[in-house]
């Protein structure tokens, strides 16, 4: 995993990696500009593609100029670099590197105003304006500027993040941001990036290594932090000889009504998909012939029997309760029992719809449950909310109270444990846009749970393993179905298995 640190934390990270290195201040941020540069090739291959380069004053103004200098070194043969003159105050590193500039030839505009940028060239532009250093939303000029660049329609790429937008904390819908197709960013994503808001933005993101102290950087205190592909794989156990269906546990998903039987077949499917030992689904009776035709391996449990005594659910390592699941009196009294029951329950859909209703019913969860809301879901179990940076901070402060684990669903999903400690899944894609998904992600949870992960392990892992397989998946097609994204679970675990 890797810790995600907040601006001021990065800027303790240069002066302590610069202290630690023994370098100066225009030496890291030469290999920053370097960094970028061997990116930035990779996506504008054409040398003698039109590269503007606006530049403010600051550090990231600094980084633009040297970016400049390094890529006409590589021969790209159109590079123009405009000075955004609207503020006093420049730094030690931005004189330096002008000065390193001058003394070659380059065409260099001075901007006072929009009209200086009026002999922009079609092509590509750099945004090297501002940076990390941004203390309020643009205004004025630089405002001006933003919609501007942005009514080009050019593809721009950004230096460590997009002009005007904020790293952490709420993204306000009235802020101006010149709009990235792709940034470039330095050490680490900012945390801003992985809220749907960022999309306002950029389009997409790389992060480059600059050098950066990493063990300086992990150690600060934060509670973010991005979920890697090693850490599953450190985590997935293979399967060990003389192992038998008894050693992958026995799941039991409750789930299902008439309209939505097939949620609870999904669930089923993601469960048997990840690997469960035994699966059980306890659905109303007239979906037991497409359950055996789908999913011959999954056993049946009549709803009756969940009521009738505590005892037939001990076999159960886990229970998931909610996918397609219905809200009426009767389910209301299913959920009511299960909650008495004293046992960690994961629960999603309906299930969580029941639980905003009722807060009664909230307080009776238990320790170690997990939570799967999207964003609808969660704003009707916690109250509506303005910006996701709120409801994640809703979600850390509720995981804490409640002692659940909450997966907070979206493109980035959230998982946060009973510490309001946040893991970010960066697997997924938009292509896995259709309904049933969360079905399947649920199933994968129970699955785990019951193979035995704790309530946090099965959670991120499930996440990350749902997201791959719908990445897998995404290579070619535009879109992907839920059972396809179930049905590749086995391959991706193979994959995560050492
Ligand atoms: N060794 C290093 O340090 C390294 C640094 N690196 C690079 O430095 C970048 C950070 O540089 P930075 O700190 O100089 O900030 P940057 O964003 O360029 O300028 C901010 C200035 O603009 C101003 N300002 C702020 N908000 C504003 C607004 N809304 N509208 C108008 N003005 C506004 C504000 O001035 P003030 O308001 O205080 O007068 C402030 O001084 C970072 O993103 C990375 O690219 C890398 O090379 C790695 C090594
Ligand atoms: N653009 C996306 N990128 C990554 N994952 C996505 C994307 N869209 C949907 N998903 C994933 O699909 C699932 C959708 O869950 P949910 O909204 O509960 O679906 P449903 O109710 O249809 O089962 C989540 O796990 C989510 O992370
Ligand atoms: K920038």
């Amino acid at each position: 995993m890797q810790k995600l640190i907040n601006q001021q934390q990065m800027r303790s990270a240069d002066v302590f990696t610069i202290k630690n290195l023994d370098i100066s201040s225009i030496e890291l941020m030469e290999t920053a500009s370097m960094a970028f540069v061997n990116e930035f090739v990779q996506e504008i291959k054409a040398i003698e593609t039109p590269v503007n380069i606006l530049c403010g004053k600051g550090n990231n103004g600094a980084d633009g100029l040297a970016i400049a200098r390094i890529l006409q070194d590589k021969g790209y043969s159109s590079v123009a670099v405009y000075l955004i003159d609207f503020s006093e105050k420049e730094t030690a590193e931005y004189q330096t590197n002008l000065n390193r500039l001058k003394d070659l030839w380059f065409p260099l505009t001075t901007v006072k105003t929009l009209e200086d940028l009026k002999n922009m060239k079609d092509g590509v532009i750099i945004d090297a304006v501002l940076g990390s250093g941004l203390n309020k939303p643009l205004s004025g000029a630089y405002a001006e500027l933003a919609t501007f660049i942005n009514s080009l329609n050019l593809q721009v790429i950004a230096v460590d993040i997009p002009t005007g937008f904020p790293a952490e904390g709420v993204i306000a819908k009235t802020d101006h941001f010149i709009k990235a197709d792709l940034v470039i960013c330095f050490q680490r994503p900012k945390i801003n990036f992985f809220f749907p808001e960022s999309a306002a933005a950029l389009n997409r993101f790389r992060v480059v290594s600059i050098g950066l102290d990493e063990e300086f950087i992990e150690k600060q205190a934060s509670p973010y932090q991005l979920l890697e592909q090693h850490d599953i794989k450190d985590l997935i156990q293979p399967r060990k000889p003389f192992t038998h269906k008894g050693t992958y546990g026995h799941a039991l998903i409750i789930a299902g009504q008439k309209e939505t039987m097939g949620a609870a077949i999904l669930a089923a499917k993601g469960c048997l998909y990840g690997g469960a030992g035994l699966t059980t689904l306890s659905i109303p009776e007239s979906g037991l012939t497409a359950l055996n035709t789908t999913l011959p391996e999954v056993m049946y449990l009549d709803r009756k029997e969940l009521t009738s005594t505590a005892s037939v659910l001990d076999k159960f390592k886990i229970i998931a309760i909610g996918p397609g699941l219905g809200t009426d009196a009767a389910i209301i009294e299913l959920l009511k029992s299960l909650l008495m029951l004293k046992r960690p329950l994961i629960i999603d859909a309906d299930a969580l719809h029941l639980l905003g209703n009722d807060e009664s019913l909230m307080k009776q969860l238990t320790e170690g449950s997990v939570l799967t809301p999207h964003m609808k879901e969660f704003d009707h179990l916690f109250g509506a909310h303005e910006s996701w940076w709120a409801r994640l901070e809703t979600a850390r402060e509720k995981a804490v109270e409640l002692k659940c684990v909450i997966v907070l669903k979206n493109q980035y999903t959230f998982i946060i444990d009973q510490q309001g400690k946040v893991r970010i899944n960066p697997t997924g894609n938009p292509a896995m846009g259709q309904g049933g998904m969360g079905d399947v992600l649920t199933g994968l949870i129970a699955s785990l749970a019951a193979q035995g992960y704790k309530a946090i392990e099965a959670a991120y892992a499930a996440c990350f393993i749902h997201g791959t397989s719908g990445d897998l998946l995404a290579v070619t097609r535009v879109s992907v179905k839920a059972s396809a994204v179930a049905e590749h679970l086995p391959e991706v675990v193979k994959g995560l298995t050492r």
